[in-house]
């Protein structure tokens, strides 16, 4: 069990740093004065200290008073912000946990002292509600105490699994990215409603219901997705034909592409992230 004490630290507050936070104090897993961020950009922060969380412009004060260190800034920020702090991570103390897409655990104990204990953890946006999908990856240095807390805290805001690191990137292609996919495919069944005189609101609350629904029964009923379809689909029937349509318009290879596009994508971060000067270090 994690100790309800734990200080956690954010550095980068901003929209998924800002779900985890409100995931982790929603799920009772750290009182928000027990949670520091730090920020660049002040207004990022006063969202921050609106909810009763420590703020600072300073990512050093972020470890001083944090065990577990989230890095949460953009990819191409990570190497700059690990020199900044790297003197002050302290193996027996500080679990750094980097959420960044496609920076590799070895590019990150490769900038801070030997020893340093990393985790690579790929969340998405849907911890804000208590219903992400995170997969995670240890580093060398990290001790299964760590492991244990990880699953615990990602745990706590939805599904979470260890994976191996050289499959974070496809994990990254797929839930990481993946709500922005239904996001999409949400607004596109409402337009269908509206197109076919729905109001707008009510094709919003029918096509985002739906999507819920159907997850649901994926998840609850162990039932494969192709075997719920078929109970939708009456012979000559309406699902039959709406099918027919997303099939012609290459629905499954598009949601296939949308996966591969966006997981190539993060093995291509994760080559220009491994390029860079070692001399800094
Ligand atoms: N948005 C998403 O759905 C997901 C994002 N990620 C990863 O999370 C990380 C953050 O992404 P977002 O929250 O979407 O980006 P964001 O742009 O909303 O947040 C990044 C924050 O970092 C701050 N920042 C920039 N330079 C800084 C510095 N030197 N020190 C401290 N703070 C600094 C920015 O002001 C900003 O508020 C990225 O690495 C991304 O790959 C991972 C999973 C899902
Ligand atoms: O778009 C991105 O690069 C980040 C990583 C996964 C979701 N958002």
């Amino acid at each position: 069990m994690m100790d309800e004490n734990l200080s956690i630290g954010f550095i980068g507050a901003g929209m998924m740093a800002s779900a985890l936070i409100k995931g982790v104090i929603k799920a009772g897993k750290a009182k928000p004065a027990s949670i520091t961020a730090s920020d660049a950009y002040q207004p990022s922060l006063d969202r921050q200290a609106a909810e009763g969380v420590h703020t600072t412009l300073s990512n050093r004060e972020v470890v001083s008073r944090s065990r577990v260190v989230f890095l949460a800034v953009k990819p191409d920020v990570v190497a700059s912000v690990l020199d900044e702090i790297k003197d002050d991570v302290d193996p027996d103390r500080h679990l750094i946990v980097s959420i960044a897409a496609g920076i590799s655990l070895e590019s990150m104990e490769g900038r801070l002292n030997s020893g340093a204990r990393v985790v690579r953890v790929m969340p998405n946006t849907p911890c804000l509600v208590s219903e992400s999908a995170a997969a995670f990856a240890l580093g060398t240095h990290a001790t299964a105490e760590d492991r244990a807390l990880v699953q615990e805290l990602m745990g706590s805001v939805g599904y979470a699994c260890e994976v191996k690191e050289s499959q974070l990137d496809a994990v990254t292609g797929l839930s990481g990215s993946g709500p922005a996919y239904v996001y999409l495919l949400i607004e596109a069944l409402a337009d269908g409603g509206v197109r076919m005189g729905l109001p707008r609101q009510v094709a919003l609350q029918l096509a985002a219901q739906t999507v819920k629904g159907a997850a649901t029964m994926v998840m609850t009923t162990g039932q494969h997705p192709g075997q719920l379809k078929d109970a939708v689909t009456s012979p000559g029937g309406t699902t039959i034909a709406g099918i027919e349509a997303l099939e012609k318009a290459g629905f499954r290879g598009a949601a296939m592409g949308a996966v591969v596009a966006a997981t190539q994508r993060s093995q291509e971060l994760k080559a220009l992230s491994a390029t860079p000067d070692k001399s800094s270090k």
